[in-house]
């Protein structure tokens, strides 16, 4: 098995379980190893490895400021890296293939729970389309490499993530990361005021990067559908609530405001995860453990190794 992007948050985490489960024979290359935007390295490494399943977790991933700030690159990138991967995994007869999108693919206003069928039905948020352009694209190379060549690939679509070995980097990162990190800050120097971004009226849902673990290695043992299955809690919290629930964990005490001038990006996104449900597969970490768990994973990160 070959888990593309095995440093990352997903990445890590499916390496973790399949460590977990007694798996041995997983293949894994940094960028620097290999960098997936380059085809000629990428064709080579699939004649050489020629992997039995692939987990498609290397993208450039970021927050809704990375996200509006270089469109161009999670476009192209993102874009290059899946086709790479994808056509030389097709080549070599690849036979099983999990690529991960994101919740963001779907239309800004969709009804919400959003089911996987409201895809393609709406304009995209503006912050994050070009991103989701290219993760619909790769949605799209999943199906078509099915009809063409009649491989079981499969794609899964996972709501906001967070856990160990997150993007914890002030600008650049999801808001659960970046609040853990302020908010810790704060606490530590006694701050009076903490300022989070937008109106803290949008909701999100959020997923333990170890549940999403546990649910991609349950779909590529039991999905074979062309279409995207949705994976996440089923509830959501206002990006307020969030803050209010971090603060609490970092043990900080003093008051929250709100920068109106940085984006809110789509009012709401939760997902209706009753495909995965109905196959028999649900979340278990509480947002609460879950924020507790990954504050410990970043006190222990900060130590200084010995
Ligand atoms: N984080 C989230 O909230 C969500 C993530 N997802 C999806 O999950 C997947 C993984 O995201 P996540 O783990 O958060 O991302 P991370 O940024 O934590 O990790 C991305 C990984 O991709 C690798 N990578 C990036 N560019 C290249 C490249 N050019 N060549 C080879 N490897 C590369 C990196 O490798 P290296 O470390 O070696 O540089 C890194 O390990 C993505 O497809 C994302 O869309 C979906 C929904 C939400
Ligand atoms: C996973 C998903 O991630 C991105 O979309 P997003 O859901 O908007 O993600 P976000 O975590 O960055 O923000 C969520 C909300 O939180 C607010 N917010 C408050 N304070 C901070 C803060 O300090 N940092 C950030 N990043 N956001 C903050 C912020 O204003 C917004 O209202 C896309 O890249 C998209 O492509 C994608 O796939």
């Amino acid at each position: 098995m070959y888990v593309a992007g095995h440093r990352g948050l997903v990445g890590s985490a499916v390496c973790r379980r399949l460590a977990a489960e007694g798996f041995r024979d997983v293949v894994t290359r940094t960028s620097t190893e290999l960098d997936l935007r380059e085809r000629a390295p990428v064709e080579r490494f699939f004649d050489e490895v020629r992997p039995d399943v692939v987990v498609l977790a290397a993208a450039r991933v970021g927050g809704i400021g990375a996200n509006s700030t270089y469109p161009a690159q999670f476009l192209s990138d993102n874009l290059r890296i899946q086709v790479n991967v994808m056509d030389a995994a097709a080549r070599v007869g690849t036979p099983r293939l999990l690529l991960l999108g994101s919740s963001c693919i779907y239309p800004k206003f969709a009804e919400q729970p959003i089911r996987e069928d409201s895809l393609l039905t709406g304009a995209l948020e503006p912050t994050n389309d070009a991103y989701a352009i290219a993760k619909i694209a790769g949605i799209l190379q999943v199906q078509a490499v099915r009809r063409q060549h009649g491989l079981p690939w499969i794609s899964a679509m996972p709501t906001n993530l967070y856990g160990p070995h997150d993007n914890f980097d002030p600008e650049a990162s999801h808001v659960l990361p970046a609040m853990l990190r302020r908010f810790h800050e704060a606490a530590r120097d006694e701050a009076p005021v903490v300022t989070c971004w937008g109106s803290g009226t949008p909701r999100r849902e959020f997923l333990h990067v170890d549940d999403l673990a546990e649910a991609c290695l349950f779909l590529l043992r039991h999905y074979d559908d062309p279409a995207p299955v949705n994976v996440g809690t089923g509830t959501d919290v206002t990006v307020r609530e969030l803050a209010e629930l971090v603060a609490g964990i970092a043990g900080y005490r003093g008051r929250i405001e709100w920068d109106a001038t940085k984006p809110d990006g789509t009012p709401r996104k939760l997902l209706d995860v009753s495909r995965l449900r109905d196959l028999g597969w649900s979340a278990r970490t509480g947002l609460a453990d879950g924020v507790r768990d990954t504050f410990d994973w970043y006190l222990r990160a900060l130590e200084p190794a010995v």
